[in-house]
């Protein structure tokens, strides 16, 4: 039996932590070997810097920000890894560092890095040395077992040896195994790196279910961020320790201005010669990109420019990549 925690709790409230590491810095030369070994330069880093957030219970949030942003800090706090510096955090109504035994039977941690295999064993055996250990119950573990085995494809490779596995397979049995406890929040940390795209949009079909229908509340970071859209329903951006933006992907968009894309293709393969408010950013064998502010310049008025160039075949609008308003928002925020 699992114990209880509260229910009408948020799934997880972090109040105003701060995380600060201690560095210690060594230079490269000969010369310095001794004073590196006696007396090394300390460093503090602020690795998260007052930070509060919550997530409501059945929420699947992405958790993005640069290299060094503060993701995986955040994560290892949620899940009682490390301690914070400064602040409060509460998952599931417990406090993640005093509770974690406790909490690990409601939750489940993948590092997309790490693996929580039994290297030299049979994947199975490491789910069911994990239904001993845990204490799960036969028809929870066999449901559970199945619908994984089903949804991630694992038929072919529970009976070999994990260090045999490929990086997408790995991950798969990783993912299968967090979730044989039926946990009720997931935090994956990078679950789609170097996955091909085949395996990432099973990963990601199978992440998505697990939220709707289990309505299991996930927590993910990657730094791709076509995948965490199509994942997620609210972004949060972590910029240098600090949460810098937090709402759904289109209000990120506007953030950036409302960037759209329209893509024309014209007759004679050149560029209709002025669209005002828009710029030409890609041309390629008749083919022309341009983007434009939907803020600025509305769709309607966009729609009543074309009209005067007859040798536009075809249309195409779309909204800008995720991952260009998102490297111009890293870019903005490196030079202030
Ligand atoms: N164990 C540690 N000891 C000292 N400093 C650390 C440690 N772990 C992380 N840091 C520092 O804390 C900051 C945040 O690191 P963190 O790993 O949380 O970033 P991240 O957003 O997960 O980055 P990435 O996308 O590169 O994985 C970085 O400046 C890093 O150097």
């Amino acid at each position: 039996m699992k114990p209880t925690v509260l229910q009408d709790t948020p799934a997880l409230a972090i109040d105003n932590i701060t995380k600060e590491y201690c560095q210690w810095q060594r230079s490269g030369n000969a010369r310095d070997i001794i004073k590196n070994m006696i007396h090394p330069e300390k460093r503090v880093v602020t690795a998260l810097d007052r930070i509060s957030l919550q997530v409501k219970k059945g929420e699947f949030v992405a958790y993005a920000g640069a290299n060094g942003a503060g993701k995986s800090t955040t994560i290892k706090i949620l899940s009682g890894i490390l301690m914070p510096t400064e602040g409060t955090v509460s998952v599931l109504g417990l406090n993640p560092a005093r509770d974690r035994i406790q909490l690990m039977r409601h939750i489940g941690v993948l590092f997309g890095q790490r693996t929580e295999l039994w290297w030299d064993h049979p994947v199975i055996s490491s789910f069911e040395w994990k239904k001993q250990v845990w204490n799960i119950p036969d028809s929870t573990f066999r449901k559970n077992l199945d619908m994984v085995t089903d949804l991630l494809d694992l038929s072919d490779i529970l009976k070999t040896f994990a260090r045999e596995l490929s990086l997408g397979q790995r991950m798969r049995a990783d993912i299968a195994m967090l979730l044989l406890h039926s946990p009720e929040l997931i935090f994956l940390d990078e679950p789609t790196l170097g996955l091909d795209v085949l395996a990432k949009q099973q990963m990601i079909r199978f992440l998505k279910k697990i939220n709707l229908e289990s309505k299991t509340t996930v927590v993910v970071t990657s730094h791709d961020m076509d995948d965490l859209e199509e994942m997620a329903q609210r972004i949060v951006l972590i910029n240098k320790g600090r949460i810098a933006f937090d709402g759904n992907f289109d209000e990120l968009r506007n953030v950036m201005g409302g960037f759209y894309r329209i893509v024309l293709t014209t007759a004679s393969g050149e560029a209709p010669l002025s669209l005002p408010g828009m710029n030409l950013i890609k041309t390629d064998s008749g083919i022309h990109e341009y983007e434009f502010d939907r803020n600025v310049l509305e769709i309607h008025k966009v729609m009543a420019l074309l009209s005067d160039f007859p040798q536009i075949i075809d249309v195409e609008i779309k909204k800008a990549p995720i991952e260009d308003v998102v490297a111009n928002l890293y870019l903005s925020w490196r030079e202030n």
